[in-house]
């Protein structure tokens, strides 16, 4: 392995080009050389190019709650590798797998109990949506090829995830290769009522009543599935009002319609449950997960969905494949052992309480900065929780940049979209780290043009 420490030149080869960073200006950033790179990480911290240290106010991106470093993970993770590094799963089994399987269904809402393994969320998603069509197609409602998104949701970058996306730079480019069928709910989110919200607003939910538009126009027997994120992440922390995702799920029973709660960035304790299922208390057919349930450090996604569903697939010739679909890496192994460490640490850490106890510390240090200049609104909800700044007139983005920018200064790693901070905190934050946050955006956002 090459000595990246010494005798690798980062910045510079960043100048040209060779690696094309994701979700990035590359010209900037590169020119940014050292000021951009993340050389070490350790608890709720990263130590970047010039050697100081940031807080990780997004746990990586979402994905890394139990904080970075954990010698027992990584011990895992060599433990498995010099045991059973890699085994096909196509036709064959690994006990790691299986055994996480089981644990996954267990932790999900009751009547959630097969899992289907992917490599992440955006691979999730798009097996998500292929179950839909073809467990339609089995019933012999073919007819049912519509895949329902909605405005500013995130599915990740697959071509069927990008379709039912709503994020409009994430899917202008590819208007020629979207699904056939797709169309959107709107997003409840009305800033004019719900502004500075703590927690899910108390008015909205009639919102939900959108899909009921969508069905008369194009007839339930033409709609596979509705696909949302029970609180939208990518696009800054948008909350469902009180009674909305009830509504939603009560439309979907009615008309047959597949409900699928996108759970990348929820899942596995964000909101204070295993899932935001059960924070909300309403049961989707399927839920698609990622991120934390390997802390971020070996990919893995997958997809939990009903008997119902698993059983419509399993008929036919008993040697059959009943769903020609997978992945190389679907349950690889490695991936599933550090799954099981993640799911140890949670419980026996108890960090599902840990997170419920810090909701109201997150909410506070983000509210504390309601009359600031620029704060257009502020939103939480468990360890989530986002700022939304007021543009700069003519230049939208320059004033969140500058806020990442002095975030960095202030030793914040902040993940900012736009002129919007989204905020995912480490689980093993302590709430004076989060205190310490609030204070030091406080300094920032008071100070910024
Ligand atoms: C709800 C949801 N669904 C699918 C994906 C895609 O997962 P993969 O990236 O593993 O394919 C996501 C991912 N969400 C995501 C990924 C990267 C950055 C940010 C951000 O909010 O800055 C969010 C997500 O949030
Ligand atoms: C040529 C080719 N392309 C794509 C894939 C899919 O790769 P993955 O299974 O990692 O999604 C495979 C898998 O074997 C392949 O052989």
């Amino acid at each position: 392995m090459p000595d990246l420490k010494n005798d690798f030149d980062c910045a510079a080869t960043m100048r040209t080009g060779r690696y094309w960073m994701p979700f990035t200006a590359n010209r900037y950033v590169n020119a940014q050389g050292e000021a951009r790179v993340l050389t070490a990480a350790r608890g709720a911290y990263y130590t970047m190019g010039d050697g100081h240290k940031v807080f990780d106010s997004l746990s990586g991106l979402w994905c890394t709650p139990l904080g970075h470093g954990n010698p027992r993970i990584a011990q895992a993770l060599y433990d498995q590798a010099t045991s059973l590094d890699f085994a096909p799963s196509f036709q064959l089994a690994n006990p790691g797998a299986v055994r996480l399987a089981e644990r996954i269904a267990n932790m999900a809402p009751a009547g959630l109990e097969h899992v289907f393994f992917a490599n992440s969320g955006s691979e999730a998603v798009d097996t998500a949506l292929k179950i839909a069509i073809g467990f339609h197609k089995l019933r012999d409602e073919g007819g049912r090829f519509r895949l329902i998104g909605r405005e500013r949701g995130y599915h990740g970058v697959g071509l069927g995830g990008m379709s039912v996306g709503g994020i409009v730079p994430n899917r202008k480019m590819f208007a020629t290769v979207m699904v056939p069928g797709v169309d959107h709910i709107r997003h409840p989110y009305d800033h004019a009522r719900m502004a500075f919200s703590r927690g899910q607003p108390q008015c909205g939910a009639e919102m939900a009543d959108d899909l009921e538009r969508l069905v008369a126009l194009h007839d339930a027997s033409t709609i596979a599935a509705v696909i949302v994120e029970p609180v939208q992440g990518s696009t800054g922390v948008l909350v469902p009002p009180v009674g909305y995702l009830q509504r939603l799920r009560e439309i979907c029973t009615q008309y047959g319609i597949l409900l699928i709660f996108d759970e990348v960035i929820t899942g596995f304790g964000r909101m204070g449950e295993n899932f935001a299922a059960q924070r909300f208390g309403v049961r989707p057919d399927m839920i698609t997960f990622a991120k934390a349930i390997t802390n971020g450090i070996v990919p893995m996604g997958g997809v939990i969905v009903t008997p119902e569903i698993y059983n419509t697939f399993m008929t036919g010739p008993e040697s059959a494949i009943e769903f020609a679909h997978g992945y190389t890496y679907s349950g690889h192994p490695l991936a599933a052992a550090v799954a099981h460490v993640v799911l140890d640490i949670m419980e026996e850490d108890n960090l599902l309480s840990k997170v419920r106890a810090l909701e109201p510390v997150l909410e506070e240090a983000i509210h504390s900065l309601r009359d600031l200049p620029h704060v257009h609104d502020l939103r939480n909800i468990g360890l989530t929780a986002a700022i939304e700044l007021k543009p700069r007139e003519g230049k939208p983005g320059a004033r969140g940049l500058e806020v990442f920018e002095r975030g960095v200064q202030h030793g914040l790693l902040l993940r900012v979209t736009g002129d919007t901070i989204s905020f995912g905190p480490p689980f093993i934050s302590t709430p004076e780290q989060l205190r310490d946050m609030g204070a030091n955006l406080h300094r920032i956002i008071a100070t910024v043009a």
